[in-house]
């Protein structure tokens, strides 16, 4: 059994909760307006999604101490174009809460960094305030990653269709999805390869989609590297996690595309 298998086993438990008990009390005046493909597009500088990321099953923890409003805030100030919160509980230690947190600091898109197999955890994203939702190829069958694109698509929610090799590559391109994530770590075996982003963005069908390159990135020159593969956006957590000057380190990765 891989990580993946197990912490698919675990959502589908989660999931089976939420069904039985999920209210819609919180609902979110969503704060921030505009489409982060359009906005990601258009701009001149590598585009940086920072990420809210207290543990992973690769790292173990990663830093506990953070509170996710401050750090989202900051995140903000120095110049991310949206923040991922990772809301898995049993494996990343993060919540919903957080994203409420997070929701409350910010003006600037949020991504709902989750495990999502069921349209109702698009419903909670929503409610919550998420803009975006991350779905994942390696996790479901083509024909549920179509209906629940269509689903959030259908809510105003972007989708985040997320890859890491050619098989799953064809979902994305038979889909024609708008934004197209490379994970340069396989969900299985937790590699890191940047070359993933490079061997895969060759064989993106649409001309015009937004090529986000994630994980493993620490450097300037990781950076230059995705962006000569034609990444115009980075997901980017355990560096934004450990570091001790936030301001240096959006400097350092914020290269001119
Ligand atoms: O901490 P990193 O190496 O910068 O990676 C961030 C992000 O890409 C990673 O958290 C991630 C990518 N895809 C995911 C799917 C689920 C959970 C987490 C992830």
């Amino acid at each position: 059994m891989t990580i993946l298998d197990k912490i698919l086993a675990e959502k589908e438990k989660e999931v089976a909760t939420l069904k039985k008990n999920y209210r819609p009390e919180i609902k979110i005046e969503k704060q921030a307006s505009g489409s982060l493909y359009r906005s990601f597009m258009e701009s001149n500088n590598m585009n940086i999604i920072a990420e809210i990321k207290r543990a992973s099953p690769s790292k173990g923890v990663i830093n506990d101490q953070m509170d996710p409003s401050a750090q989202g805030k900051k995140y903000e100030s120095y110049g991310a174009g949206t923040i991922s919160v990772l809301t898995d509980t049993p494996f990343f230690q993060g919540t919903m809460e957080d994203l409420l947190a997070v929701r409350d600091a910010v003006q600037i898109p949020i991504l709902n960094k989750d495990f999502i197999i069921d349209e109702i955890q698009i419903d909670r994203a929503k409610d919550y305030g998420a803009n975006v939702i991350l779905l994942i190829a390696a996790a479901l069958p083509a024909k549920r990653i179509e209906e629940l694109f269509y689903y959030a698509t259908n809510q105003g929610l972007e989708v985040l269709l997320e890859v890491h090799n050619l098989a799953e590559l064809d979902v994305a391109n038979g889909l024609e999805v708008p934004i197209i994530g490379v994970n340069n770590r396989n969900l299985k075996t937790f590699e890191v390869d940047l070359g993933i982003t490079e061997r895969l963005s060759q064989h993106i069908k649409r001309t015009d989609a937004l090529l986000i390159s994630e994980s493993g990135m620490k450097t300037k020159e990781d950076v230059e590297r995705v962006s000569r593969a034609g990444a115009r956006a980075i997901l980017v957590g355990e560096t934004m996690m450990r570091s001790g000057d936030l301001s240096k380190t959006f400097q350092e990765l914020q290269i001119p595309l």
